[in-house]
């Protein structure tokens, strides 16, 4: 085994024996204020370098998304999983792009997530939007959401660059939207509803992040996202992020820790099943994935992982958790 094959071996491995109901506890959630950035990017840097270090998650306000645009993505989520089945199957699911239903099976509970999602990554959308007359306007309304995520993704990652001794507009540079190799993702999630018992405890299993840095938007009474960071994952102690509105929950991803030479850990992450007596209906999330674009390099400062590229390191991780497909 060469030590690339290796390293996704140990990451899958460590995923795998994540998969039970282990316990709850309440850990700090740490909310981190944007507001003023240019000006308080030294101090911002610190609280978010801390957070990660010390926490493994945190949450962000003053990120400049209105609250306004974010249910307005929800409700064009909403439009789109509402289209029918056949419709929907028109707009297959490739290389984080298209539409999936009850595909992703994670490694942590070897049984598909219960959901739907539709995942948006730019150069990759050829013949994958619903035309203008099946949903108007949803195009246009969705890529702008996906640039005020990139903005927030970019803004953070700038704060991280900083910390890990890179130029400050390194990950910018390396998550460039306007070249084909851009492969950052925008998902929409939609767990169904429940009709009778729970098929399983978890409507999406255990898991880590591929990327750099997820920004995930929850909405009010929709909750269910449960965090255990990655440096405690030993404790198999679980932590319950409740949705506030206009608050974005964020991780740090697989990407992000091995280019951090494991400073930053990553965090695992999970959606339980509604328990008795708690709201059975749908819950709808949006994820967006800094994924750096597929030719970079990801090196450390201390270089202690070969180089590998970003393409080399995503379809590793794809492939493990859709059947060998990437
Ligand atoms: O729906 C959520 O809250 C989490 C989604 C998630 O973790 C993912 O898609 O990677
Ligand atoms: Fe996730």
């Amino acid at each position: 085994m060469n030590s690339t094959s290796a390293y996704a071996m140990h990451e899958l491995t460590k995923e795998s024996r994540m998969g039970a109901r282990g316990l709850e506890t309440s850990r700090e959630i740490r909310i981190i204020d944007l507001t003023d950035f240019e000006q308080r990017k030294t101090e911002i840097a610190d609280a978010l370098w801390q957070a990660s270090t010390e926490i493994g998650f945190f949450q962000v306000s003053g990120h400049g998304i209105p609250l306004a645009d974010i249910n307005a993505a929800f409700a064009r989520a909403a439009q789109f999983f509402a289209l029918p089945q056949e419709v929907k199957a028109r707009y297959p699911l490739n290389r984080n792009a298209g539409w999936e239903y009850r595909a992703q099976i994670r490694p942590s509970t070897g049984k598909p997530d219960q959901k739907e999602s539709y995942q948006v990554t730019r150069p990759r959308m050829s013949g994958l939007w619903p035309d203008e007359v099946t949903l108007p306007g949803f195009r246009d309304e969705v890529l702008a959401f996906e640039r005020q995520c990139w903005e927030v993704g970019m803004k953070l990652l700038s704060c991280f660059a900083l910390k890990m001794g890179f130029p400050e507009e390194f990950f910018s540079q390396a998550h460039d939207p306007s070249r084909e190799t851009y492969q950052s993702t925008l998902r929409m999630l939609h767990y169904f509803a429940l009709t009778g018992e729970p098929d399983g405890p978890w409507r999406a299993g255990a898991h880590t992040d591929f990327d750099c840095l997820t920004l995930l938007f929850q909405q009010a009474g929709q909750g269910g996202l449960q965090v255990c960071p990655g440096k405690e994952q030993e404790t198999q102690s679980w932590t319950s992020i409740e949705p506030l509105e206009g608050l974005i929950t964020c991780n740090i991803g697989d990407m992000l820790m091995r280019w951090s030479d494991d400073q930053l850990p990553s965090n695992f992450h999970r959606v339980r099943s509604p328990l008795p007596g708690e709201s059975v209906d749908a819950r709808y999330s949006l994820a967006f994935f800094c994924q750096a674009n597929e030719d970079v390099l990801i090196e450390g400062p201390g270089k202690k992982y070969p180089p590998i590229t970003a393409r080399d390191y995503l379809a590793q991780r794809i492939s493990a958790n859709f059947s060998g497909k990437y």
